[in-house]
C-alpha cells in the first residue's frame, strides 16, 4: 500500500484522426494525498482531457488509472467518483437555478429519485448553506446564479463539488475570465482547502499564479508530460515546449 491518491500508468486515449495521435499519449504520474498540483500546457495539450479522464469521463484505451489504490473500471467508477470532486471549465452551473439549488445538485449522485421528489432533505440543505457561508456567499444563496459575478459563480461551483465531501478536488481553469480580485478569492479558497488536507489538481494558464499557489507543476505538451516538478522556473520550462 502506498500513499498515492492518483496514479496514472502509461495512460493513453483513443487515436484521434484530427491530431494524428491519441489525445493523451503515455501519461505517467503519481500524486500524493494533500498535494497541490497545477496542470499547465499550451491550448490543446490535453490538460482538460487528463482531468476528465480522472473521473472516468474520457475512456482510456491503454494503461491504468488508480484512485486511492482502486483501479478505474466501469464497476469501480461510482465508488471512485465519491472521492473526487470536479469543477468544470466555465463552472458548469445551471444559470436559472439559485446558488443553493446548484450546490444541492452535487448531492444528486448520492440521493435516489424518491429522496428528492419533494425537494432535498433538510440535512442536505443545511450542508449546502454551510458551504455557501464558508465561501462567503450566504447572502447570495437564493439568488439565481446568472445574477452572480464570475467569481461568485466559481465559488458556487466549488461549493457544489465540496458537498459530496471529496478527498480530491479537480478544477479545470477555475480562474479563467475572472478579474484579479475574484481570481485571488478563488485561488485563496483552493489554498485553504489544501491547507485542510485536500488534494488539489487544477488546470491554470497563469504561470505567476501557478508558482504562487502550486507545490508541483505538471506540464503537458501534445498529450505527454514534458515537466513534472517544482513550480520554479516555469517560464524556462515553457520556453522548451
Ligand atoms: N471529444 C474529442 N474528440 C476529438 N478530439 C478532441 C476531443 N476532446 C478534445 N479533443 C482534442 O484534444 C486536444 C486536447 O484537448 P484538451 O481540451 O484536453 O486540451 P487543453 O490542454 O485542455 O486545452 P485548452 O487549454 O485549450 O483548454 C485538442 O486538440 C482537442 O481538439
Amino acid at each position: 500500500m502506498n500513499d498515492f491518491v492518483i496514479e496514472c500508468h502509461n495512460l493513453e486515449t483513443a487515436y484521434t484522426t484530427s491530431l494524428n495521435r491519441p489525445i493523451l499519449n503515455g501519461i505517467n504520474c503519481q500524486i500524493k494525498q494533500g498535494e497541490f498540483v497545477v496542470l499547465l500546457g499550451l491550448n490543446g495539450a490535453g490538460k482538460s482531457t487528463l482531468l476528465r479522464s480522472l473521473i472516468g469521463l474520457v475512456p482510456h484505451t491503454k494503461g491504468e488509472i488508480k484512485i486511492n489504490g482502486v483501479t478505474m473500471t466501469p464497476r469501480t467508477l461510482v465508488q471512485i467518483r465519491r472521492h473526487v470532486g470536479m469543477i468544470f471549465q466555465g463552472g458548469g452551473l445551471i444559470r436559472q437555478l439559485s446558488a443553493i439549488d446548484n450546490v444541492l445538485c452535487g448531492r444528486l449522485g448520492v440521493r435516489t429519485t424518491w429522496q428528492t421528489l419533494f425537494g432535498f432533505p433538510q440535512r442536505d440543505r443545511n450542508l449546502a448553506m454551510d458551504l455557501l457561508a464558508q465561501l462567503g456567499l450566504k447572502e447570495q444563496a437564493y439568488q439565481k446564479t446568472s445574477q452572480l459575478s464570475g467569481g461568485q459563480q466559481q465559488r458556487v461551483a466549488i461549493a457544489r463539488a465540496l458537498i459530496q465531501s471529496p478527498q480530491i478536488l479537480l478544477a479545470d481553469e477555475p480562474i479563467t475570465g475572472l478579474d484579479v480580485v475574484a481570481c485571488q478569492q478563488v485561488m485563496e479558497t483552493l489554498s485553504e482547502l489544501h491547507q485542510q488536507g485536500m488534494t488539489i489538481v487544477t488546470v491554470l494558464h497563469d504561470l505567476g499564479i501557478a508558482a504562487k499557489y502550486g507545490q508541483r507543476a505538471i506540464v503537458l505538451e501534445a498529450g505527454r508530460i514534458v515537466y513534472d516538478g517544482l513550480c520554479e522556473n516555469l517560464q524556462a520550462q515553457f520556453a522548451k515546449c
